[in-house]
């Protein structure tokens, strides 16, 4: 189980991860989806004890990463791929993961075929692999020690279609003997094949969150406010059609002239503080997404990789 809890880090004056919550529970694969900047490399970070929060807490399986006493087999991470060594074989990245994590040298092998990289490709330098290589063998580093959560950033950066499939493949036989998988992504379609979860975060904060077929199936924009009676009040005067969602939210039916964007405006001229503002239906899920990665990943791209 992988827990944030309103995760808050500022760099100078510029707040890049503001109150993140959220939790992946074990046997499910989490995306952790958002445009370029959005604040998922700087969360993962901090949920891997790499940078420091202001605020908030994370934990896995109930302690925060610096009270693991051996992180490798609790987590296995994969932050940036290109920080390899670049003179070292694939071999001997693997050999020296296994020794830090106290893990076996058997391990070694069976991690090699697991990623794809046994025979020649193993020993060669990593400097010659390309990044689709160093993706496989940096999942392959996280999973020397048979940890029970994974946390990737940008796992299928450089992998091809074949390779994005691998992937979708390892992960769930991961996830399907009980392991929990955060994993970030900048393309939507890269993931949604792929997840059970999805956490959406712009400019640092979590704009959508809950199980793919929750964000998929209903129709509408889900909206929470800190002050739902005003909310109510306010979408009433609107003439929008709403009803009370099954966790207390509110459901606004789809309206063209009453899109997520316009509720948000309309809420925060009427001073009421939303808390969570979601489409609820695929192609709202899509429209939200490209409004804010402006267009980022082309349907196109969704296709080839689903
Ligand atoms: N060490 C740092 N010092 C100052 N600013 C930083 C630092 N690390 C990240 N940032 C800034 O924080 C913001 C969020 O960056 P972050 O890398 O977490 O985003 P991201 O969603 O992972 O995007 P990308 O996919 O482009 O890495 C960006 O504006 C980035 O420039």
């Amino acid at each position: 189980m992988i827990t944030a809890q309103e995760l808050s880090k500022r760099y100078g004056p510029t707040t890049v991860v503001h109150d993140v919550s959220f939790s992946c529970e074990p046997g499910t694969i989490t995306g952790f989806l958002g445009p370029n900047g959005a604040g998922k490399s700087t969360t993962l970070r901090m949920i891997t004890g790499l940078t420091r929060p202001d605020r908030g807490t994370a934990t896995i399986d109930g302690r925060a990463y610096a009270e693991l006493g051996n992180p490798s087999r609790v987590v296995g991470s994969l932050l940036d791929a290109s920080a390899m060594h670049s003179g070292r074989s694939g071999r001997a990245t693997l050999r020296i993961a296994a020794d830090l994590a106290g893990a076996g040298r058997g391990e070694v092998d069976r991690v090699l075929e697991l990623v794809g990289l046994s025979g020649r490709a193993a020993d060669r330098r990593v400097g010659a692999y390309s990044l689709g290589m160093r993706q496989r063998l940096g999942i392959g580093q996280a999973l020397i020690a048979r940890p029970r959560a994974l946390i990737l950033d940008e796992p299928a950066n450089g992998l091809d279609p074949d390779g994005i499939a691998w992937m979708r493949t390892l992960l769930r036989d991961f996830a399907g003997s009980g392991g929990t998988v955060l994993l970030s992504s900048h393309l939507l379609g890269e993931v949604q094949a792929t997840v059970d979860r999805l956490v959406m975060i712009a400019s640092g904060r979590v704009v959508a969150h809950g199980t793919l077929d929750d964000l998929l199936t209903s129709t509408g924009v889900v909206v929470r406010a800190t002050d739902m009676p005003a909310l109510r009040t306010m979408l009433d005067r609107v003439g929008a059609t709403h009803h009370l969602h099954d966790d207390g939210a509110v459901l606004v039916e789809h309206d063209d002239d009453l899109d997520a964007e316009r509720i948000a405006r309309l809420a925060s001229q009427a001073g009421v503080l939303l808390v969570e503002l979601r489409h609820s239906d695929r192609a709202g899920l899509e429209q939200l997404f490209f409004s804010l990665t402006g267009g980022a990943g082309s349907p196109q791209t969704l296709e080839t990789v689903r």
